[in-house]
């Protein structure tokens, strides 16, 4: 089910906020929809926002075709209608350097996360037991991706290699993206599944002998550090704790080589609506974590599985081959 396309004088994609109780198609029709459509989370997840965000410069270009001023103003707007996902000013830097070409551009963005998905998934495949638990947190398949997901293609992939998991699933507060979403899709490509509120999640490990732990992310610094749907932290302190791998599933394009460590990473502080449950309390909602990359295992990638020699203080990016090979 793509969950974002282009549509001639528009730009199609799923309210994500919608789901799954229903599928609600809708179309940005200008700027302001795109901008609209991705502050608020009815398009969501990382890969997704950025293939949404190119196809939508592509649409400004149409928009603005012979006043470049406005067309550019106009993507600086995309760009920055969420700060912490690097993919979506990724992608549509990319458009941006292909004047004249911006929707073939955009669509080749798209059919490549397809195919960097399907590596990411096979790459993954050896890291888990052929029968055993795992747990994820957030949504990170195909409606988040455009391909098949990242650490829920990852899943995806060992079942229909003939691993027999069952997926323990983070509801993820406040907007319940794996109570939504994850549990639908898993459900859909027939995986067992269950879902635990966040706070569960350390006593899942405990007495559920969780074997692996994967997660999406968004945004990748060069030491490691990755910024991930709030909650991510908590989970990979107590799989430190219970000594259980935690893996982190992102394309090369979820990579910020222009940053040493987490602290460079904006975090979004979303609505406090979001959250409230009685009229005034206060409120701090933060959209994103930061986990330290000595706590992350390893990369799931396109690339193959990078296994971190990471420490906090390793500053050179040639020390660590592993992310080199991504950098190039
Ligand atoms: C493959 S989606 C990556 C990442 O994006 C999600 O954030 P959001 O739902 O706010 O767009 C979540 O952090 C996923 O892990």
């Amino acid at each position: 089910m793509d969950s974002v396309w282009y549509d001639g004088d528009a730009v199609g994609y799923l309210d994500q906020r919608a789901l799954p109780r229903e599928v609600v198609r809708k179309r940005a029709r200008s700027v302001d929809d795109v901008v609209d459509a991705i502050a608020t989370l009815a398009v969501r997840g990382a890969p997704a926002i950025g293939i949404f965000g190119a196809y939508g410069v592509a649409l400004a270009a149409q928009l603005h075709a012979g006043d470049r001023p406005a067309f550019e103003a106009a993507a600086q707007r995309i760009r920055g209608a969420r700060p912490t996902a690097v993919n979506l000013a990724w992608a549509v830097d990319r458009v941006l350097q292909s004047p004249g070409a911006e929707r073939e551009e955009a669509q080749r963005i798209h059919e490549e996360q397809r195919d960097v998905d399907r590596r990411i998934g096979e790459a993954a495949i050896e890291l888990f037991p052929a029968i055993g638990n795992v747990l994820t947190h957030c949504n990170t398949g195909p409606i988040a991706t455009g391909g098949d997901g990242t650490a829920l293609g990852c899943f995806v992939a060992a079942h229909r290699a003939g691993k027999k998991l069952h997926v323990f699933v983070d509801e993820t507060r406040p907007l319940l993206q794996g109570a939504r979403l994850t549990m639908f899709e898993l459900r859909e490509a027939g995986l067992p599944c269950t879902l635990i509120v966040d706070s569960a999640a350390a006593i899942t490990m405990q007495r559920k002998d969780v074997r692996a732990i994967v997660v999406g992310a968004d945004r990748i610094a060069r030491n490691g550090d990755t910024a991930n749907k709030i909650g991510t932290y908590g989970v990979a302190i107590a799989a430190a704790h219970h000594g259980i791998p935690f893996y982190i599933a992102a394309p090369r394009s979820t990579f910020d080589f222009a940053i040493e460590s987490g602290d460079a990473i904006p975090i979004e502080e979303r609505n406090a609506d979001e959250v409230r449950i009685a009229a005034d309390d206060p409120v701090y909602n933060p959209a994103f974590d930061v986990t330290p990359g000595r706590l992350i295992t390893g990369f799931i990638t396109e690339y193959g599985v990078l296994a971190p020699p990471y420490a906090d203080a390793v500053p050179d990016l040639e020390h660590r081959p592993c992310l080199a090979a991504l950098s190039r």
